[in-house]
């Protein structure tokens, strides 16, 4: 039986973790939040999962590396810098990075960059999310990595072709854009809502969480299917087996 650890394991998807434990045959290592060291639970367990905060991700990367233990890595808000330290990671241990662990977004992130693939530019793509009042980041990770799949559908990237909120007179829209709204409120899990408005007709593909239990059990997925592969970076979709 796999012995996985949580950073930020007091946390609102550290506490549905633990929770989802006992159902998928994993045992709880133990758990570190913040202020506290991250080396020894990486050394007594044989996976770690991180839901905490991007400040902390280089220690407990590093935490992950001195021990050699693989690392499910949910934590949203990274930086370019983060990606970089995770790629640099995943030449020493496994490492699955992913702002969305959940079955359904797994399988919505192929059906989007279908479409993008198959609609072409004169259909132009809005991403929509909403969360809860106490989400810190946007746009979602989610909200992201749809971007990604939807600009490489049109062989590109959200970092040519990303557009961040709109205030004030920013004209009309750039043909081959992917534009991304973000909503704050209440205690909404977490919806996302990909948006190809074409000219006279429009199609929109969504998800929309109801329970922190299906990211906390798609986490213990990655973290069993992770304990014990060689170094790489690894991706939900190998996993799901999407
Ligand atoms: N990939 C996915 O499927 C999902 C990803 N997420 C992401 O997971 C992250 C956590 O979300 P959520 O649980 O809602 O957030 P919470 O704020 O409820 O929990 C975060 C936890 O991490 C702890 N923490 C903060 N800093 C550190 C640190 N330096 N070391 C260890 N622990 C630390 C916090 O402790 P303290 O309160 O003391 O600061 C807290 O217990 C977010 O980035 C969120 O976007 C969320 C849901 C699904
Ligand atoms: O912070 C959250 O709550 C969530 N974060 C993830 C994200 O940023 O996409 C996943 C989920 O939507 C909930």
């Amino acid at each position: 039986m796999n012995r996985i650890g949580i950073y930020g394991s007091l946390g609102r998807m550290g506490q549905a973790i633990v929770a989802a434990m006992p159902a998928l045959d994993a045992v709880h290592a133990g758990g570190v939040d913040a202020g506290e060291d991250p080396g020894p639970l990486a050394g007594q367990c044989d996976v770690l999962v991180d839901f905490s905060a991007p400040a902390a991700l280089d220690a407990h990367l590093a935490a992950a590396i001195a021990a050699g233990t693989p690392i499910v890595i949910g934590t949203t808000g990274l930086s370019p810098h983060h990606h970089d330290a995770i790629d640099e990671a995943a030449e020493r241990i496994a490492v699955l990075q992913t702002g969305n662990t959940s079955v359904g977004v797994g399988l919505l992130m192929a059906l989007v960059r279908d479409a993008a693939r198959k609609l072409g530019q004169e259909w132009d793509i809005e991403i929509v999310e909403m969360h809860h009042r106490d989400k810190v980041d946007a746009p979602s990770g989610t909200a992201l990595m749809l971007g990604e799949a939807a600009a490489a559908g049109r062989e590109t990237t959200i970092a040519e072709t990303g557009v961040q909120g709109r205030a004030g007179l920013v004209g009309a829209r750039a043909r081959g854009t992917i534009g991304f709204s973000s909503l704050r409120g209440g205690t909404v899990v977490g919806d996302h809502n990909v948006v190809f408005a074409g000219n006279g007709e429009r199609i929109e593909i969504g998800h929309y969480a109801q329970d922190r239990a299906i990211f906390a059990a798609g986490a213990v997925r990655a973290a069993l299917w992770l304990a014990g592969r060689a170094p790489g970076r690894y991706r939900m979709d190998q996993v799901l087996g999407l």
